[in-house]
């Protein structure tokens, strides 16, 4: 056992249940319901998957020795190993990375989609272990930086759904990180109340909190301790480019003009920015800008915002996990003083919560894989059928905003055109946000402000300003026989000829473009 062990776990009879990573795969059986720590690549178990998946491999157990798996959002590379060892029978809520993304479009794992608000409140209620005996996880192997002398678990870089994890859990294994700092003190921490019991969330500001900096739980219900020396593993993330520094640029501009028509207050509102090169931009964007106390209210911070910190302009920012990369931790473990003054990472139902994103009326920034001409956004299903990520948090977000934003490249790549893909369609294929969700979409053409527009208003302004110059002509002609054939038919409220509404997806599958010859070619 290691001195930094013994001084991490301050509740001694834990100590006594000291076991190594294989030692604890016996406990494991086919079909069983597990829980995960973490939240977006951060803050999950590593050494019991990691032992798991080697022992899977050895015995050539693929697709005999599987779970069902979930984690807050997504977990790290330990994830992609059991998708790709067929060890994931089902997955839920939120998901990241080539591997898993594959085991679940070949229909090798089960995944569903859930906001990441609701997920946790949703295992307590026992609907995803309904078809079970004891209607409970089996066991959550969690990931902790610190024990307190009561035995509760002082969770690293991402609270995730764990309090709601270890609540329904019958089991619990415990990751104690001695090569991550302890987060010590950086954690508020809710546990799930049930209706008819639950009380409204207190919280006013981004800085509110409640006080409690640790998850409690059940000691006899922890079987092992387990101690990992390995610290997360983030991907570099994509730098900004010019078409991100744009859509960044119009976003300010707005933000501007909104302050000078007294709709936001000089300091803005508690901003909300998803995950990606563009919501880099936009906080790059922001911290340049000459917009000062700001402050966030978001569900992942990326090494982005360590910059934003040091700008001077960012007052406070919480989160449910903070996802840096190793070169980003390590800035943050030197700042820790400073940052920890300044930062507050909470369970994913306070993070995410409906309620509190309306209160305190936070600024909500994300991007789809495309946005129809009336504002349907589809954030998950390429060709409406392809799983990508997940939902994550973002309807959480965009529904109960005061501004929803979706800020999007007008146009992608494809293998054989440069801008191949248009993200602008006259229909998605898949909705995940709807138009009555969606108050700003902005690409690096414009920004079309929805805000009050009827349906046909909103697509010229949404053409007019967002589409690309490849593809706007042909989006206008859509539109203009939609309203023709609907001026005829009388259904004028957001015209449509459906025979047509897919022809741009149709021919990408087809062609490789999403450039029509015509409308009226045929598929
Ligand atoms: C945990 C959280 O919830 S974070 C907060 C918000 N969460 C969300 O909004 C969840 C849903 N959103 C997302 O996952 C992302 O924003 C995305 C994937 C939709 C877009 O993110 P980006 O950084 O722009 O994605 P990126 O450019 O890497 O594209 C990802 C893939 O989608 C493909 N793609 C994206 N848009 C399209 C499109 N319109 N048509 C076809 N393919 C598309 C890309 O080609 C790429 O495919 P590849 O991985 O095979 O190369």
């Amino acid at each position: 056992m290691s001195a930094l062990l013994k001084q991490r776990v301050r509740y001694a009879p834990y100590l006594a249940k000291l076991r190594s990573a294989e030692e604890c795969v016996e406990l494991f059986k086919h079909g069983q319901y597990l829980g995960w720590s973490g939240f977006t690549g951060v803050g999950a178990p590593k050494v019991v998957p990691q032992a798991l998946a080697d022992h899977v491999e050895k015995n050539n157990l693929q697709g005999k020795l599987a779970f069902n798996l979930f984690v807050g959002a997504s977990a790290g590379p330990e994830e992609s190993r059991w998708a790709d060892l067929d060890m994931l029978l089902r997955r839920s809520p939120h998901q990241v990375g080539k591997p898993i993304a594959k085991a679940i479009n070949d229909g090798r794992t089960m995944f569903f989609d859930k906001h990441l608000s609701m997920f946790p409140q949703d295992l307590t209620y026992g609907y995803y272990t309904k078809n079970k005996e004891n209607d409970l996880l089996d066991y959550t192997i969690i990931e902790a930086t610190a024990i307190t002398e009561d035995g509760s678990i002082v969770p690293g870089p991402a609270v995730g759904g764990s309090p709601e994890m270890i609540s329904v859990s019958d089991k619990i294994i415990i990751e104690v990180n001695t090569k991550t700092p302890s987060f010590e003190g950086i954690h508020d921490i809710d546990m799930p109340v049930n209706p008819p019991h639950r009380l409204p969330y207190p919280h006013t500001t981004t800085d509110y909190r409640v006080g409690r900096t640790s998850i409690p739980v059940d000691p006899s219900k922890v079987v092992a301790i387990v101690e990992s020396t390995q610290r997360d593993k983030v991907p570099a993330n994509t730098p900004s480019d010019a078409m991100s520094q744009q859509i960044g640029t119009h976003l300010i501009e707005f933000f501007e003009h909104e302050v000078k028509m007294g709709r936001l207050p000089a300091n803005l509102l508690p901003l909300q920015s998803g995950i990606g090169n563009i919501a880099n931009a936009v906080v790059e964007g922001l911290a340049e800008s000459n917009f000062k106390n700001l402050t966030v209210w978001t569900e992942v911070l990326q090494d982005s915002f360590l910059d934003f910190f040091d700008s001077g302009s960012l007052d406070f920012a919480t989160a449910t996990s903070i996802r840096l990369t190793e070169a980003g931790f390590d800035r943050f473990d030197k700042s820790w003083d400073e940052f920890s003054k300044k930062l507050c990472l909470r369970s994913q139902v306070v993070s995410n919560s409906p309620e509190i994103i309306r209160r305190l009326g936070v600024i909500a920034m994300n991007t789809p894989v495309e946005v129809d001409m009336y504002a349907h956004a589809n954030s998950t299903n390429v060709m409406g059928s392809r799983m990508l990520n997940g939902l994550g948090g973002s309807a959480d977000f965009l529904r109960n905003a005061k501004l929803s934003i979706m800020h999007t490249p007008s146009a992608r790549p494809s293998k054989i055109d440069p801008t191949g893909v248009s993200c602008i369609v006259p229909f998605a294929p898949h909705v995940d946000q709807t138009e009555h969700d969606l108050d700003v979409i902005v690409t690096e053409q414009g920004l079309a402000d929805l805000r009050g527009m009827s349906p046909r208003e909103r697509a010229v302004e949404i053409i007019d300003k967002c589409a690309h110059p490849d593809y706007k002509d042909q989006l206008r002609e859509y539109f203009d026989r939609a309203v023709f054939h609907a001026q005829k038919a009388k259904c004028m409220h957001e015209p449509h000829i459906l025979k047509d509404a897919l022809k741009m997806h149709l021919n990408f599958q087809e062609n490789g473009t999403m450039k029509l010859d015509s409308w009226d070619q045929k598929f």
